[in-house]
């Protein structure tokens, strides 16, 4: 599965292996897996020179490596160096040896007037320290203003590995459409600016065995991280069979947020599901009249899921209904105001820790940021950290939304989701999110499996509509529920026969 892996951690496992190879073998191998997708993104004899940057460390070697192997594949090459300040690593400076020997061409700085096939960025890798400044700050801008196909090698230049962070308040890193990542996969490189900076992601393991990863605590939430809990369904079955959902909200002038995570519950599959008002909220949706409409008030949720939050708002009434669903036994999901309301009440928060039902929250980065008491900017230096950290504070699962969105186990373990588009960057598709880890739960899945499979399909569904042209601009939320219905039941269709157990 997608393993991904700190910097600390590649680090690690490139020791273990460099003890074991010649020197220099690491980064050759890196040179000639990144020329050899150079060389078929280039498909073809190419009509413009190549232009290779290289910085003063070892992601500079890996750029002299590519370099000289793509002089030798008949390529017209032109490299910028940045030296460094000390001696250059022996591998390095071996590599920059070879490039010298090639036919490729030094020049001191980007020609302002250059037309490239393709610019290679070998300045900074996992070796960056702080942000871009002066030469390399000026190379990185450069390179953004061409239109033109950008090859990263192992991480574009000014991005944290880590974090997918671009170092600096106002730091710059480069726009590659394209990157090559060496020995494992690195989660900076698919959340937060990362997914904007990297482009797609290939990895080149360069020959370095999985026993020899250290094991991985982060994956690419994919299928087979979730996909057993789709579970075909038995004829003998009724509307009993697959939950009840409530959902709780619609305060004043917020009726809609609820009754699109209902929508989305009711698409999603769950038996029957509730919009519980906490304030005189509409009674019908004649939209999707299989909702039934309640009073949060006087509702009894014994045997519900609960999705609390959407349009709650911040009355003494919806305190007072949270403070009861969170002390009840029912399986929560928490979104938007409901979060607020805990963020706000040292009460609220010592209830939720204390709960023995499952508990998903799904805040959106300034929602997390009012959970631990930081700036959103806080959350997005370190989206990892901020939803492992209100895991472990609340004992919960927690979906930290946005791009490349984060779960993260109260065990420690965490996902990072690559689906999704900026279709879904409008009002309402939370609620849809939360509408569907609710539905999830209450037939009976496993949070964790709920909370992945839950991210997945909703951001696959935005995917999905993208691609008959329905957004990404002017995508609306309510669009989503059909589409995750879809991308579900082929889901359910992939599995193999095995449903559950027949009655007797
Ligand atoms: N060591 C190895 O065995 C291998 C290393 N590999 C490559 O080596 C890279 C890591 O190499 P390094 O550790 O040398 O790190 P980098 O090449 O990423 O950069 C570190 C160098 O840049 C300087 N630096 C950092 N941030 C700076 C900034 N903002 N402005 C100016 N200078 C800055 C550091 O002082 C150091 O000299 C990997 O990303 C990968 O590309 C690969 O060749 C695989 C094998
Ligand atoms: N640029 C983006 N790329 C991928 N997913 C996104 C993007 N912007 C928003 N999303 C997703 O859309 C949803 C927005 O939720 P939220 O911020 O709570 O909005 P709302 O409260 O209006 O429903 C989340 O699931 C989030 O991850
Ligand atoms: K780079």
């Amino acid at each position: 599965m997608g393993a991904l892996y700190s910097v600390a951690e590649i680090r690690q496992a490139e020791q273990a292996a460099a003890a074991q190879l010649p020197p220099g073998a690491l980064m050759q191998r890196a040179g000639q897996a990144a020329a050899r997708i150079a060389l078929d993104l280039l498909g073809g004899a190419p009509a413009r020179p190549v232009l290779v940057l290289a910085g003063p460390g070892n992601n500079g070697g890996d750029a002299f490596e590519v370099a000289a192997n793509l002089a030798q594949a008949g390529v017209d090459v032109a490299i910028v160096h940045i030296a460094c300040e000390g001696e250059p690593s022996a591998e390095t400076a071996h590599a920059l040896g070879r490039a010298r020997a090639s036919t490729a061409t030094f020049a001191d700085s980007i020609p302002d007037d250059g037309q490239w096939s393709l610019i290679v960025d070998g300045l900074f890798g996992i070796g960056l320290a702080r942000p871009l400044e002066g030469a390399a700050r000026a190379m990185v801008e450069a390179v953004n203003a061409v239109d033109c196909t950008v090859l990263a090698l192992d991480v574009p230049s000014g991005l944290d590995a880590d974090s997918g962070a671009v170092l600096g308040p106002d730091g710059v890193a480069v726009i590659a459409t394209h990157t090559v990542t060496f020995i494992g996969d690195k989660p900076g490189l698919h959340t937060y600016a990362g997914r904007d900076y990297a482009g797609e992601v290939m990895v080149a393991r360069l020959g370095i065995d999985e026993a020899m990863m250290p094991g991985a605590s982060i994956h690419l939430n994919e299928p087979p991280m979730f996909e057993l809990a789709f579970v075909p369904r038995l004829h003998a079955s009724h509307k009993g069979s697959f939950g009840d959902v409530a959902v709780v909200g619609g305060a004043h002038g917020m009726a809609g947020a609820p009754i699109l995570a209902a929508r989305a519950a009711l698409f999603s599959g769950a038996g029957r599901v509730y919009v519980a008002s906490v304030d005189h909220g509409p009674a019908y949706d004649n939209v999707q009249p299989e909702l039934m409409f309640r009073d949060a008030a006087t509702h009894n949720f014994a045997g519900s899921t609960v999705v609390a939050g959407p349009g709650m708002g911040d009355s003494a009434t919806a305190i007072r209904i949270l403070a009861k669903l969170l002390d009840g036994e029912s399986p929560l999901v928490l979104d938007a105001d409901a979060i607020n309301l805990v963020a706000a009440s040292p009460d609220l928060q010592s209830r939720l820790s204390a709960r023995h039902a499952p508990s998903i929250l799904t805040p959106h980065p300034l929602e997390a940021a009012r959970l631990l008491g930081v700036t959103a900017g806080v959350v997005q230096g370190d989206r990892l950290e901020a939803a492992r950290e209100i895991a472990a504070r609340f004992d919960a699962f927690v979906v930290l939304k946005g791009s490349g969105t984060v779960i993260a186990m109260p065990d420690g373990e965490a996902a990072i989701n690559p689906t999704g588009n900026p279709g879904l960057a409008s009002a309402g598709t939370g609620d849809v999110l939360a509408g569907l880890c609710g539905s999830l739960l209450a037939q009976g899945w496993p949070a964790r499996d709920a909370a992945l499979a839950a991210v997945w399909m909703h951001g696959q569904a935005a995917d999905r509509l993208v691609a008959q042209g329905v957004g990404p601009i002017g995508l609306t939320a309510g669009e989503l529920p059909a589409a995750i219905r879809t991308v579900l039941n082929r889901m359910v269709a992939q599995r193999p026969k095995r449903g559950g157990q027949p009655q007797s």
